[in-house]
């Protein structure tokens, strides 16, 4: 079972290195860690599992933050939508983007860094990704909102990069030009 004591903090090199390619089909063992970290997301959010072993709330995972480095991602949640979201994905690629950009009003916040990082995190507001999903079927996910954040904000650990490294250093609530904020109406 991943805990929070499994999960590497900003500093470490990890997160700041673009993770490499699984190699497909996937071994028993990738498959295993994918499975482990959409539970740890599952736990997570569950009260009474997350109460016990302290864990902190997520919605979703990259593989560099249990110190794989391994372009792996997994997720659980609801978008705005109700629509859920609940998948381990190999090498997830975004293969195409809108113009528009989106951002969360509250900001963002990440599993590997203990401290508040205030300013709005610029997201394409429209993602495609194609992967491969847990289930071994290579799909190709339209996301957008919620759903479009969340998988940048993975992948994007995939790539070495932290939310905070898109935050406008000069004004970090500066609303980026064709931005609409995806949680606000
Ligand atoms: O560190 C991670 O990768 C997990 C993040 C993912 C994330 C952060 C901000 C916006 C979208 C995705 C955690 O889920 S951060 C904690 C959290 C919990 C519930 C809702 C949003 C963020
Ligand atoms: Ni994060």
């Amino acid at each position: 079972m991943i805990t929070m004591k499994d999960i590497v903090r900003e500093g470490h090199p990890i997160l700041n290195h673009s993770a490499k390619d699984v190699s497909i089909p996937p071994t028993e063992q990738d498959i295993e860690t994918l499975k482990k970290m959409i539970q740890f997301i599952k736990n997570s959010q569950d009260e009474k599992i997350a109460e016990e072993y302290e864990l902190r709330a997520g919605v979703g995972l990259a593989a560099p933050q249990i110190g794989l480095s391994k372009r792996m991602i997994a997720v659980h949640f609801e978008d705005f939508n109700n629509q859920l979201y609940s998948d381990g994905y190999f090498n997830p690629k975004i293969v195409s983007h809108s113009v528009e950009f989106t951002y969360l009003s509250s900001g963002e916040g990440c599993l590997s860094v203990d401290r508040e990082v205030a300013g709005y995190v610029p997201r394409y507001a429209r993602i495609t990704v194609s992967a491969i999903n847990l289930a071994g079927e290579h799909v190709k996910l339209r996301l957008r909102g919620y759903a479009a954040i969340v998988f940048q904000h993975e992948i994007d650990h995939l790539n070495g990069v932290m939310f905070y490294d898109r935050i406008n250093k000069q004004e970090p609530f500066l609303i980026p030009e064709h931005a609409k904020a995806c949680d606000v109406d």
